[in-house]
């Protein structure tokens, strides 16, 4: 019998990068690294975060989850004590040049937080202010803007018939979608979410997963969640973070089903966290 020996190059494990996606990337970050003063918070991130998808971003409390998040769309430089190196690129410019202003970036990309935190307005103020801000004065115009927002963030039955009451009068769950609709009214590109359901009831949280399942047809969503189901049922990939660096990055079935890493195996299986 004889036997053949493959050549090397047929041998040899051809590394590829564990995401691979014939879809733009909204952000790419290149060796991100982030400093609170000495406490180095962010390591090396490299992540490629693709257009139309939900990105999960998962780990244990203080990992560094929230802090790339809001470094994501500069929020986080407002810090005194902030440092950074390495590059953002989103959609192909680094958002840490000096030429990029912030207001654009903020167009662009909007965010939901943990606790709802409308305006205290009237609901229908509170998805105008935005689009005002940008100059659209029109009242029709602005009158379909609130609509088309409230419907988006698949709110607008709930409301039609309340518009001008406070935002503060509606329950949490309802509050965070007319944060989602304030979001949407801007129309951005990509949606940053930081727990937006840490603080919602079972059902409001349900009605919220599902929202961000339908919104990534039209935006590209990135979404900070303690909740491992949440993570499992929603995002298309989960990046796992762990003392400030990204231990697996993949398909979110890969991550949950079978994992590279053990430590990523460990979190998911609850053995810490
Ligand atoms: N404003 C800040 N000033 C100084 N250090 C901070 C600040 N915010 C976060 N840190 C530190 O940065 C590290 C990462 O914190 P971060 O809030 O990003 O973690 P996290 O994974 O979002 O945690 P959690 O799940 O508890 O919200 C921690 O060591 C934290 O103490």
């Amino acid at each position: 019998m004889t036997t053949t020996i493959k050549p090397a190059s047929d041998v040899l494990e051809k590394k590829e990068p564990a995401v691979k996606s014939n879809k733009a990337s909204v952000y790419k970050t290149n060796q991100l690294n982030l400093w609170y003063g000495s406490n180095h918070a962010l390591k090396n991130i490299d992540l490629d975060i693709k257009e139309n998808e939900v990105t999960a971003i998962i780990g244990p409390s203080g990992c560094g989850k929230s802090t790339f998040i809001k470094t994501l769309n500069r929020m986080i430089e407002t810090i005194p004590s902030v440092k950074t190196s390495g590059e953002i690129i989103y959609r192909d410019r680094n958002i840490f040049s000096k030429k990029y202003q912030v207001e654009e970036l903020r167009t662009k990309v909007g965010m939901v937080f943990q606790k709802p935190n409308p305006f205290p307005k009237s609901i229908y103020e509170n998805i105008a202010y935005g689009p005002r801000i940008h100059g659209i004065k029109n009242k029709k115009t602005l009158d379909e803007i609130v609509e088309k927002s409230l419907r988006g963030a698949a709110i607008w039955d709930e409301v039609k018939d309340r518009l001008n009451e406070n935002a503060y009068g509606l329950s949490g769950g309802q509050q965070q979608r007319i944060c989602i609709a304030r979001c949407l009214a801007i129309e951005p590109d990509v949606i940053l979410m930081d727990e937006p359901t840490s603080a919602l009831d079972p059902i409001s949280t349900l009605k919220v997963e599902e929202l961000v399942q339908n919104l990534k047809k039209e935006y590209s969503i990135i979404i900070v969640t303690h909740n491992m189901q949440q993570a499992a049922r929603i995002s298309d990939k989960t990046a796992f973070f762990l003392n400030g660096e990204v231990v697996e990055y993949d398909e979110t079935n890969k991550i949950f089903s079978n994992p590279t890493d053990d430590r990523t195996e460990d979190y998911i299986s609850g053995r810490f966290g």
